[in-house]
This record gives C-alpha cells, structure tokens and sequence, in this order.
C-alpha cells in the first residue's frame, strides 16, 4: 500500500496541502476567542470582540472551502489502490489455481474481493480524517502559544494518553487479527461439514462435526472477548488526554487568574482549545482512528498473505503434470502412537502413472495404512508421498480428493437418489457417462432393481447388501475425473465374478490401479504385483516373486489351497475363492 501512495504523490500532496488548511482553525480558535473576550467584550470593546470572531468565523469558511477541495484528491488515490488489490488478488488466486495447487474458488474471491471494498473504505476514512492527529497537535501547539504555562500543565497529560493509545493500538492490532484468523477457521471448519452434510449424517458423524466446528466458534468466541476486553482501556485514554486536562484548567483557573498568569479570555480560550479541539480530535483518535485503523491494518496484512502466497511450485515450475502423475513413495514411516511399533518404516518405491498394481501381504502387515498414506488420507511422521512430483502434503485437500480415489472394504451409501449416489464425485456426470460406468463395473442390473437414476436410497443398513453398496461405491469412484484409484478390498463382498467384472473396468478406464488384493486372481490380473513383510515392500510380477520372495510363495501356496488361480487380465474367469484377507 506503501508504494501505491507514494506512486501517487502528486495527489498526496493536495490532499496533504487541503487537509493542513482544513487543520487551520484549531491553531488560531483559542487566541482568536481570547482576544475577542480580553480586548472586545471585557475592555468594552463588544464590536472589536465582533470582529475577533468574525475572523473566527473567516477562518472557518476557509477550512470549509478546503473541506470540498479534499475528496476529489482522496477519490483520485483511493480509487486506483483498490483496482490494484483487486488486481493483485485475482490474479494471485487464478494463478494458483492453473497451477491446481488450489481449487478456483469463487466464493472465496468474492469474499476477498468485498475485503478489498472495505480496505479501499478505511484507507479513504484514514486519509480523510488523518487530520484529526494534525488537529490534536495543532490544538496543543496553539494552547502553548495562548499561554505557556497552561500548555506546560496539559501537555504532559495529552503525551501520556497518546503513548497510551499507541501501546493499547498494538494489542487491538493483534487481538483484531486473532479475531480475523479465528472467523476464518469456523469457516473453514463449516463449510466442508455443511457441503457433505449428508455424508456427515450417513455415517452418523453428527457429533464428531459438531464438535470441530464447536471448537472454532468458541476460538473465536474467546478472540473477541479479548478484542473487546482491550477496547476497553480506550476509556483511561479519553479520561488522561481529554477529561483531566481540562478539569486541571477548570481547578487551577481561579488561582491562574487571580495571581494574573491568565486573563478570562485566555482561560476561555484555553477551554476552546481542550474542549472543542484536542477533545474531538483524541474522541477520534481513540474510537473511530483505533476501529479504522485496526480494521485496515488486519485487512491488509490478511490480504498482502493472500497475494503474497507463492503459486508456482519449486519442483514442477507450476502446474502439476497432468499426464505423468507417477506416485513416488520416499523414506515413508508412520506409527500409529509414539510409542507403538512403526507399520510403515522407511518405504521406498515408485508406481508408473496407468500402472495396475495389487498389494498383498499378511493380514495386519499395513496395506490399509500404506493405501491411506498413498492418498493422503493419513500423514506420515517421516518421508513423503509424491504425485507427478509434488509433494501430497502441499496439494490442497480438495484438489487432491479430485486425483485419487480410495474405495474402503465398508464402502458407504447415503440417504438419497441413486443419481446423488453416484454423481457426488462428480456432479456433472450425465446420463450416458452414468449408464456406461454402471454398465462398465456390473451395477445395472442393481440400478434397475432399485428403481432407477431416481429411486430413494433409504438410510440404514438394511436398505443395502453389503456387496450392493460397494457396486455403487465402484461405480461412483468409474464416474469421477480420479486418475489414481485405490481399492482396498473393495470388491471383497462380491463374487468372485463381479468382483474380477470391476476390476477390469478399473483397467480399461486408465489411470493408476491399486487393488489391496484378497484373493490370488485379483494379484494376478495385475501387471505389477507389491508383497509386503512388515519391514519392506517388494515389487514384480507375478513370475519374478514367485522365486524372489519366499513370502509371496507362500501366500500363492495358501491361496491356491483353495483357488484355482484366473490367468492374467483375462476379467471374466472366476477364481472360485471365498472373500477372505490375505493371510499368512
Ligand atoms: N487406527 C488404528 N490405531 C492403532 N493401530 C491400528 C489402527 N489401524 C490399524 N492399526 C494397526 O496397524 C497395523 C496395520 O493395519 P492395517 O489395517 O494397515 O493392515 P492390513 O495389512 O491392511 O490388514 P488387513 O489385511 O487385515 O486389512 C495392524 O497391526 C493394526 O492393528
């Protein structure tokens, strides 16, 4: 904002110049009263004193002449200051939204769009009323000319209460911006809960929502209490700078007269000066002056970090790429206390964007986690998960919700149309691509049972079987733009027919394919196959683990107890197995 106001210096300089002429009458208002009463009024002069005050009167239309001259000049500097904000900020927010590390939010730009009215607001009052400060000193200034030694008196009292301010100024500061911040997190907080409301309620996680949110409001709660707390010291400002200084003129004047150090009119003439000048002039300062202040130092330091955010990422020099999102596992560790064994430790491996990979391992080795940690669902304590590069943790939520999708072993149905069941990933599906993902994962015959695109869902468990939620699940997941789909045994309640039909609509659909495997055909339609131990994670097909890893061996010599195994990638031939986790 700085260099936008020197950038524009010629206007700053009228307003300055308009502004200081508008500042004139406090200066000669005490010594103008003063003289009208000593040298008119009381020495029997009432139209001399007439004319003193018809001088007052002269000095006052000319400030007034320079009232009307200040807005133009204040239109012309604020005016450009906020397209510039506006500017700056639109850009900031497109820029990081091409570079997807941000969704483009509308409502957020509108918000901080309206940030931008209320900063180009302030600046203008500030500006505007900047001269109440120039008031305050004036008045004191012309005081000291009145009489010395009243101003000697006064003073020491007006600096007490302007260092006051100042030091209460920096608390409002930061108490404002907590205020600020902590608004911003109930909405942060809120709008995802009240966006999927509906899920929030299928899962029964009313309270959990509520209480995330509760804690916010009362953050927020708790800032303005203090906000309001600190307000309140603004009272001992006014009391030192304004009310005490004249009740000291008011109990000394007997005694400053009668030892005649002041006249009448000097003592009026003071009045004049505390009362109708340095007491608007600090009322201003204290109420409005710290409000507009606080409110437009907080405004632009919210916006300058809105604007400041750098959007072009160091390792890609922007964008994301859109078509090699290979996933690259480094070093990754998590635990799921601190003092519990690590599930994950020190994992490193890469997955080629559009490979079909499937996961196995013994049961309790850690493939959920390692799926949850691939798609950023949990955090690890050590390493880090790249897509196409970058970093998962410096991709925002919902852009990498948008990326990669993650069907559970419980998948999970909401109160609703079959329709919203399925488009809730992406809601502009139409009707074909909805028929061919129905078609393409085996669910058809289960939408037409149901009723239809239109038919109720109703809640509870009972309205579904648990094979019949996770075909709605595979197909919503087919539906959406996710170009890495995670299937952690998500197909483990279907036979082994429909569950070897979805996965093959996985493959065909493109992009990356994890499937944490729980029967042998679904590790051998993969063209990569992952074996877990607990300590490390192997990768190969098929043939290569079977005389690498003695562990894979052994799962294949379990499985094949009971299974005679699907050749690869040939979808349609059923394995015959029981539904069941992989088990040593
Ligand atoms: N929320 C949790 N809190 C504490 N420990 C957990 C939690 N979830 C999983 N674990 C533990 O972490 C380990 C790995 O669990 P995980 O579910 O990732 O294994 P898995 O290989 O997917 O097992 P399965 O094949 O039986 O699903 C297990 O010992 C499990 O008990």
């Amino acid at each position: 904002m700085r260099k936008r106001l020197r950038a524009n210096r010629y206007a700053m300089r009228k307003l300055i110049t308009w502004s200081a002429l508008e500042a004139a009458p406090p200066l000669v208002s005490g010594l103008l009263v003063a003289a009208a009463i000593d040298r008119g009024f009381l020495a029997g002069r009432p139209d001399l004193g007439l004319v003193w005050l018809s001088a007052l009167a002269a000095v006052h239309c000319l400030a007034a002449v320079a009232t009307r001259r200040v807005y133009p000049w204040l239109a012309e500097i604020v005016e450009p200051l906020r397209d510039y904000l506006v500017t700056a900020l639109v850009t900031a927010t497109v820029r990081r939204a091409v570079a997807q590390l941000e969704p483009l939010d509308g409502a957020s730009v509108a918000q901080a769009t309206d940030q931008v009215d209320s900063v180009r607001n302030l600046a203008a009052s500030v500006l505007r009323n900047a001269r109440q400060f120039l008031t305050a000193l004036v008045a004191v200034a012309g005081l000291a000319l009145l009489s010395p030694l009243i101003a000697a008196v006064v003073a020491p009292m007006v600096a007490l209460a302007v260092l006051g301010f100042l030091r209460v100024l920096r608390t409002l500061v930061a108490r404002q911006r907590e205020v600020v911040l902590t608004g911003e997190l109930v909405t942060r907080e809120a709008e995802p809960v009240i966006d999927a409301i509906r899920d929030v309620v299928a899962c029964g996680a009313q309270g959990r929502a509520a209480t995330s949110v509760a804690a916010a409001v009362h953050q927020n709660a708790r800032a303005a209490r203090a906000y309001a707390l600190t307000r309140v010291a603004r009272v001992l400002v006014l009391a030192v700078g304004v009310h005490l200084p004249l009740l000291t003129l008011l109990l000394l004047s007997p005694w400053l007269v009668a030892r005649g150090s002041a006249t009448a009119g000097v003592v009026a003439g003071a009045v004049v000066y505390l009362a109708h000048q340095l007491d608007p002039a600090m009322r201003f300062l204290v109420n409005a002056g710290s409000t507009w202040l606080v409110a437009l130092g907080v405004a632009l330091g919210r916006l300058a970090e809105v604007t400041r955010r750098d959007p072009v990422h160091p390792e890609t020099g922007g964008a994301l790429p859109v078509l090699a999102r290979d996933i690259r596992v480094e070093g990754l560790r998590f635990a799921y206390s601190p003092h519990a064994a690590p599930v994950v430790d020190g994992v490193d491996f890469t997955i080629a964007h559009g490979t079909h990979l499937a996961v196995v391992g013994p049961s309790g080795v850690g493939k959920s986690t390692l799926a949850d940690l691939i798609t950023g669902i949990t955090r690890p304590q050590g390493g880090r998960v790249l897509l196409g590069g970058v970093d998962i943790a410096e991709v925002a939520d919902v852009v990498l919700r948008r990326e990669i999708a993650l069907i559970p072993q419980e998948a999970y149905v909401f109160a609703g149309t079959v329709r919203d069941n399925l488009t809730v990933l992406n809601p502009d599906a139409t009707r074909e691509e909805m028929e061919l993902a129905a078609h393409a994962v085996g669910a058809t015959a289960l939408i037409d049972r149901l009723g239809g695109w239109d038919a109720e869902i109703r809640p509870g468990a009972d309205a579904l079987s648990a094979g019949e939620r996770q075909l709605i699940a595979l197909t919503r997941v087919w539906l959406s733009p996710a170009r890495v789909v995670v299937l952690d045994e998500a197909t483990c309640h279907l036979d082994p027919e429909a569950e070897a039909r979805a996965e093959a609509a996985f493959q065909r659909r493109g992009g990356t394919l994890i499937v944490l495997a729980h029967r042998i055909s679904s590790a051998m339609r993969a063209q990569r196959i992952m074996v877990m131990d607990g300590e490390t994670a192997v990768v190969g097909t098929h043939e290569e683990l079977l005389e690498t890893s003695t562990l894979y061996a052994d799962l294949v010599g379990y499985w094949r107890g009971a299974t005679v195994p699907a050749p690869r990638n040939e979808s349609s031939t059923p394995d015959g197995t029981a539904a069941g986790a992989v088990r040593p």
